[in-house]
């Protein structure tokens, strides 16, 4: 859009996002819901042992129907829905490779996470909302906030590796908050044509993307692919594109009627509800990551479709990056539509000589952004690709030809596209 014609600069305490924490709420999570909701706190203290002893799904089945309109403050709904999501996906799962996937989600569950999911505009699945943004919390309250002092809250399986698959993204959200200040700085530079502002600017965004790079490589530290693959990824997978769950979730007791509803399977037989079919958690929900994306004017287009994919079963072509944005906050949303609707940065920077510092600070930024996509390609090769290929081949089983995401997308072509997207952001001088 023209410049003349672009909104305002969004005011960052407008979306809830902290000048220094960005998206990492200040203060941290709540660590315990009131008493009222002591049943299900339990339920989550006693996870991995209820787990390792297979009595998970009967101890949720005897929980209490809980009343959620008992919920206070914001910070009280974010918890529950991060105890829920944990309590239910641990249902569904149980041990991997031990257990069956259980597709019914029992009503004392399933309708008070709903109702929890749509008071925060979220959806019931396990998300970034949940495992991240409201997982975490200070060792030392005074101490700062990176990596030697974040700790999160509730793993699924109980093991070292699962944190870090969790604490290595809000590592990255707290080393990369600064530039979402920066973006918004830039905007306002422009609107006074200020051109070495911006440039300022947008050394900070750099910077911060470089040291989010630094911190990606971290993750093989104390995550063991392996490990990951057998025993943690299968928590974050949602019920879109899951051949475990050809039908979704049955969320029993729920009866609304959305655009997330499987109207083609009839409910199991006794029971009333829905089933429902959602993405799962990804970091790819990460807001900091969809702000840069936004604010620097990375455009993410429509996928092609699979040649295979025949035309009734087609999926409308839309680019697995925006859906992500359904699996985030309205605030966060919010945000994007506001910081795509301010004074582009891209449009700026384009209309000056090549030799600008703004439009080669524009540029540094961007290709920052395309390593961090190369570095996380790297990364799912060896968490997700090399290790299907592995079970592949102890198994003895044909190696697969495409890859599912936890976030249910078909991975390779749509981590390509990402990154050729990011590429196709570069100003290239006329
Ligand atoms: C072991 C570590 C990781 C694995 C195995 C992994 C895997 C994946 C997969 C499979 C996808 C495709 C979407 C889906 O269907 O889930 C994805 C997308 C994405 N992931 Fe990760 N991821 C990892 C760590 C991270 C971290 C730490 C971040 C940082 C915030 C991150 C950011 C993203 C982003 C932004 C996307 C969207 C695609 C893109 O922007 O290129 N991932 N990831």
């Amino acid at each position: 859009m023209p410049q003349t014609m672009a909104g305002p600069v969004p005011r960052l305490a407008d979306y809830g996002i902290d000048e220094a924490t960005g998206f990492l709420s200040n203060p941290p999570p709540l660590r315990r819901l009131p008493a009222y909701f002591e049943p299900w706190e339990q339920v989550l203290d006693d996870l991995h042992q209820l787990l390792v002893a297979g009595a998970l799904r009967t101890r949720v089945r005897k929980l209490p129907m809980m009343d959620t309109s008992r919920l206070g403050p914001k910070p009280e709904w974010h918890r529950a829905f991060m105890v829920l999501s944990f309590i239910a996906h641990s249902h569904i799962i149980g041990i991997p490779k031990v257990d069956t996937v259980e597709p019914i989600i029992p009503e004392v569950i399933a309708r008070p996470w709903f109702a929890i999911a749509k008071k925060l505009e979220l959806k019931p699945v396990i998300s970034y909302a949940a495992v991240e943004l409201a997982n975490w919390f200070l060792l030392d309250p005074e101490g700062p906030l990176d990596l030697s002092n974040i700790a999160i809250q509730h793993t699924f399986s109980g093991v070292f590796d699962e944190a870090w698959f969790y604490l290595i993204p809000l590592g990255m959200e707290a080393v990369g908050a600064p530039s979402i200040k920066a973006m918004v700085d830039a905007q306002e530079a422009i609107l006074r044509d200020d051109e070495s502002a911006v440039a300022a600017a947008l050394h900070i965004v750099t910077d911060c993307i470089d040291k989010m790079c630094v911190m990606l490589k971290r993750m093989y530290e104390k995550n063991d692919p392996h490990i990951f693959w057998s025993r943690i990824r299968n928590y974050s997978g949602g019920s879109k594109n899951n051949a475990n769950l050809p039908n979704g979730l049955f969320f029993e007791g729920v009866t609304e009627i959305d655009a997330d509803v499987n109207q083609c399977v009839p409910p199991p037989k006794g029971l009333v509800g829905t089933w429902r079919c959602y993405a799962g958690a990804s970091a790819g929900q990460s807001p900091l990551i969809h702000s840069l994306d936004v604010g620097l004017g990375v455009h993410h287009a429509s996928m092609p479709q699979k040649s295979s994919d025949s035309p009734a079963t087609k999926a409308p072509a839309v680019n697995p990056m925006l859906e992500m944005r359904e699996y985030l906050s309205a605030e966060q949303r919010a945000f994007f539509k506001a910081l795509g609707e301010a004074p582009s940065i891209r449009e700026y920077v384009s209309s000056l000589s090549s030799t600008s510092a703004a439009q080669i600070e524009f540029n540094n930024a961007i290709r920052a952004l395309k390593s961090f996509r190369d570095i996380h390609i790297q990364i799912t090769t060896v968490y997700i690709i090399l290790q299907q290929k592995k079970e592949a081949a102890s198994t003895g089983a044909m190696s697969p030809k495409g890859t599912v995401g936890t976030g249910g997308t078909d991975l390779v072509p749509f981590l390509r596209q990402t990154r050729q997207e990011t590429i196709d952001a570069l100003v290239k001088s006329t």
